[in-house]
């Protein structure tokens, strides 16, 4: 088989090989990182090989996913510019950071997978948008990418110019999911209740709200509607977040996150 990999250890790096662990044997797997620190807690936790250089890594592994900071891209591509063929398939999974953006410094004619997952990786429940030309990619390596995304949760195919989109939607939004859970809990302790038990209801009704969503496949205002009683206590409390420009503040976060990728272009 092919080999995988993962240059950069971090959140995503780690959250993606402990997917891949699930469906490939570690002698498929292999990492590296700038920090000496993380590579031996991650080999010594995995007991996947890592590599003492980038290059060396690029050279060792056909699918390449690039996890580090964008900030670190130039570094890291500078590593492995004279090691990645037209055989790698190369997946970045950074902001902002294009296709073309990739070739202008691997070469035109370097295959490059864009990707955006987010943090819920870690228990498997990720969402990735995933981006790329197909007519570059054989059946097989087709099938490869989806079963690396797939490894950590749920995929789906989208064209390059949403990619900014996807960050705003499932890459950055677990963030504000938080802090809805730590707000929404600040409120629930000032009501009486201790605070771990506020986050166990309130995090299980945002999860079953969700499922809701996913399942039901209702409007989310209608599902909203079978909450609020007439003049009982949740549109005492859905006036309340309106009135404190509850979704204008999400919109306008969204307007934030979107800027910032298109900055990183
Ligand atoms: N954390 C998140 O929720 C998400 C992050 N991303 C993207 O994934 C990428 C990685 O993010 P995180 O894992 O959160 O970052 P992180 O800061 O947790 O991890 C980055 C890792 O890269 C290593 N590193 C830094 N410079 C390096 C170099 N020159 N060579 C090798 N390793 C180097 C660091 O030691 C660190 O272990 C970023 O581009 C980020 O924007 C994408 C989706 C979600
Ligand atoms: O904040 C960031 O830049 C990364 C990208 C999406 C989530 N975290």
């Amino acid at each position: 088989m092919d080999r995988i990999g993962f240059i950069g250890m971090g959140n995503m790096g780690y959250a993606m090989l402990k997917g891949a662990l699930k469906y490939f044997d570690k002698m498929n797997l292999v990492f590296s990182d700038a920090n000496e620190q993380r590579v031996r807690q991650v080999y010594e936790e995995t007991g996947v090989r890592f590599m003492d250089s980038n290059a060396a890594c690029a050279n060792d592994a056909k699918y390449l996913v690039l996890a580090v900071k964008p900030q670190f891209y130039p570094a890291v591509l500078k590593n492995i510019v004279n090691i990645v063929t037209q055989e790698h398939v190369v997946i970045s999974i950074a902001p902002g950071i294009t296709i073309e953006k990739l070739q202008q410094t691997l070469g035109y004619d370097r295959r490059i997978v864009r990707a955006m997952p987010n943090t819920p990786a870690l228990i498997g429940k990720g969402m990735t948008g995933v981006s790329y030309d197909p007519s570059l990619f054989s059946e097989e390596e087709q099938e490869m990418i989806r079963t690396i995304f797939t490894s950590f949760g749920q995929m789906q195919v989208v064209p390059e110019g949403l990619m900014s989109a996807v960050a705003c939607a499932s890459g950055s939004s677990p963030a504000y999911v938080y802090m809805f859970i730590e707000a929404l809990a600040d409120g629930v302790v000032k009501c009486g209740m201790p605070r771990e038990q506020a986050y166990q209801f309130v995090a299980r009704a945002v999860a079953g709200s969700a499922e809701m969503v996913l399942e039901s496949g209702l409007h989310p205002g209608k599902l909203k509607d079978m909450v609020c009683s007439p003049a009982g206590t949740t549109i005492e409390a859905v006036e309340a977040l309106e009135q404190w420009g509850f979704r204008n503040a999400l919109m306008k976060a969204t307007d934030a996150c979107f800027d910032k990728c298109e900055k990183l272009k």
